[in-house]
């Protein structure tokens, strides 16, 4: 995972990013340089924390270093509190809350914290922030979980996701949580829903269940990998078929009819199951309850 050292320098905030210790401690020791600071290794050490790294999330680099989707996420930590068991989401926004999360074991802010990853990458990231981590099996329910959103409605607790093609894990963990937290950005609102819904399917059944989409009144796209040649699967083998419905005025009879699809494995539309959304926003961080 990314390396961030900060320090503070006056009136100056210094704020170096790299993949790796090595180049960060290089990059933090040019930027001292110039203002005339020596800090000796464990010092400096004390100023390099985790972030997300914008390689190893499915987004853009701007995505996961966007400060709106940024505040979003480590907002959304807030509600973490000692003792919690925490479902951990996906994408580039809940990394921001699994990182502050870690950060705050380490400052001894949170104890006793467990969480359940809903895919490797978040499981790796929160393994590297030092977050005890356990299987889902361990659990009947959860305290909390924090996870992202594609689009969401400020009106209602819904929200479509799966733009990392992590819905399915996402689902089932977050359906286990009593509450359930959406961190996101104000960018990704819309009344009614209209977001492309993400349908995970048995590769053999493709072909069937776009048929069914199209039937439906839908737009269905076979979803393909960027650095593979061919189809994305998904961390089950699955493809991922995204059905464009345009505007969806009956979120959750257009929920039952995705289920209905042979072949279908899970869909991306939560549907009444969203507690809070914790969202940022050009110059700060607002919420809606249910
Ligand atoms: O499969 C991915 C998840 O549903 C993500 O939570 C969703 O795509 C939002 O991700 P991001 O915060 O990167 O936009």
């Amino acid at each position: 995972m990314a390396k961030q050292f900060t320090y503070t320098h006056g009136d100056e905030e210094i704020s170096v990013w790299a993949e790796d210790r090595t180049e960060v401690v290089e990059k933090a020791r040019e930027r001292l340089d110039e203002v005339g600071v020596s800090l000796g290794d464990e010092e400096l050490d004390d100023h390099i924390r985790v972030v997300p790294s914008p390689k190893r999330i499915k987004s853009d680099p701007e995505d996961v270093l966007m400060e709106m989707r940024k505040r979003g996420g480590l907002e959304a930590a807030e509600v973490v509190e000692s003792g919690m068991d925490v479902g951990l989401g996906t994408g580039s926004t809940t990394a921001w809350a699994i990182a502050a999360i870690g950060w705050k074991l380490d400052d001894g802010e949170l104890e006793n914290v467990r969480g359940v990853a809903t895919s490797l990458q978040s499981h790796d990231l929160a393994r590297e922030l030092g977050i005890p981590l356990t299987d889902v099996d361990e659990f009947d329910s959860l305290d909390v979980a924090i996870d992202g959103a594609d689009q969401w409605d400020p009106d209602h607790p819904h929200v479509v996701k799966g733009g990392g093609a992590s819905h399915a894990r996402e689902k089932l963990i977050d359906s286990m949580a009593d509450r359930l937290v959406i961190a996101t950005d104000e960018q990704k609102t819309a009344t009614p829903l209209s977001h492309p819904v993400p349908l995970s399917v048995l590769p053999e059944s493709r072909n069937v269940a776009q048929e069914w989409v199209r039937e439906q009144g839908g737009e269905p796209s076979l979803r393909y990998a960027e650095a593979k040649d061919g189809p994305l699967f998904t961390a089950n083998g699955n493809l991922v078929v995204d059905c464009d419905f345009g505007e969806m005025d009956d979120v959750e009879g257009r929920a039952t009819d995705l289920a209905r699809i042979p072949g279908a494995q899970e869909h991306g539309l939560f549907v009444g199951m969203v507690d809070d959304v914790i969202y940022g926003t050009d110059d700060g961080v607002d919420s809606v309850s249910f």
